[in-house]
């Protein structure tokens, strides 16, 4: 049997955008109503791609703002990013963009895996200030992959 492969993918956005719920339910398919603001934790998950395993670590970190650091731990070693806002919060929309480019000045503009998520389409119905159409172009854009989802639902998650 080969050596499964390791990836290490940090999950950034701001504040309440449902980082962790994602994570959760991506990990241990659940989701949780409350809400505990997270310092930093890592979560583990071991998956087929193919005929290749990956050993997955997934690194939740706390919400970022305009004016937060990205630390070096976030950038040295990294093989990804999930970029995450919410579909309800043009704010964390703009704060999607302050990250990437924060990344992009720490990393330079090589290649950097990026998967933009606008999460908690459930609530869109009745409170979304961010258009599909939006997310679809800034994740052109980047060159990123791009996906709107809803860790409540667990839609599109797995
Ligand atoms: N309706 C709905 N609520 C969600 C969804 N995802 C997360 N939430 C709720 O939003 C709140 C924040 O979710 P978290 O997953 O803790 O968000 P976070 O981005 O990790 O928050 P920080 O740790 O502060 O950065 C919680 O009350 C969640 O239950 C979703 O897809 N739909």
């Amino acid at each position: 049997m080969p050596m499964p492969k390791f990836r290490k993918v940090v999950i950034l956005g701001y504040r309440s955008v449902g980082k962790s719920s994602l994570a959760l339910q991506f990990v241990k398919g659940h989701f949780a109503d409350d809400y505990d603001p997270t310092i930093e934790n890592t979560l583990n998950k071991s998956l087929m791609i193919g005929e290749d395993e990956f050993q997955l670590q997934l690194v939740d970190t706390a919400g970022q703002d305009e004016y937060s650091l990205l630390p070096h731990s976030f950038v040295l070693g990294i093989h990804g990013y999930v970029l995450v806002y919410s579909v309800t919060s043009f704010k964390s929309f703009v704060i999607a963009k302050i990250i990437h480019s924060k990344l992009q000045d720490r990393r330079g503009k090589g290649l950097m895996p990026i998967v933009l998520v606008g999460n908690k389409t459930d609530l869109a119905s009745q409170n979304r200030e961010v258009k599909v159409e939006d997310g679809k172009k800034l994740a052109d854009k980047w060159g990123a992959a791009f996906m709107e989802a809803s860790a409540k639902d667990g839609e599109v998650i797995n």
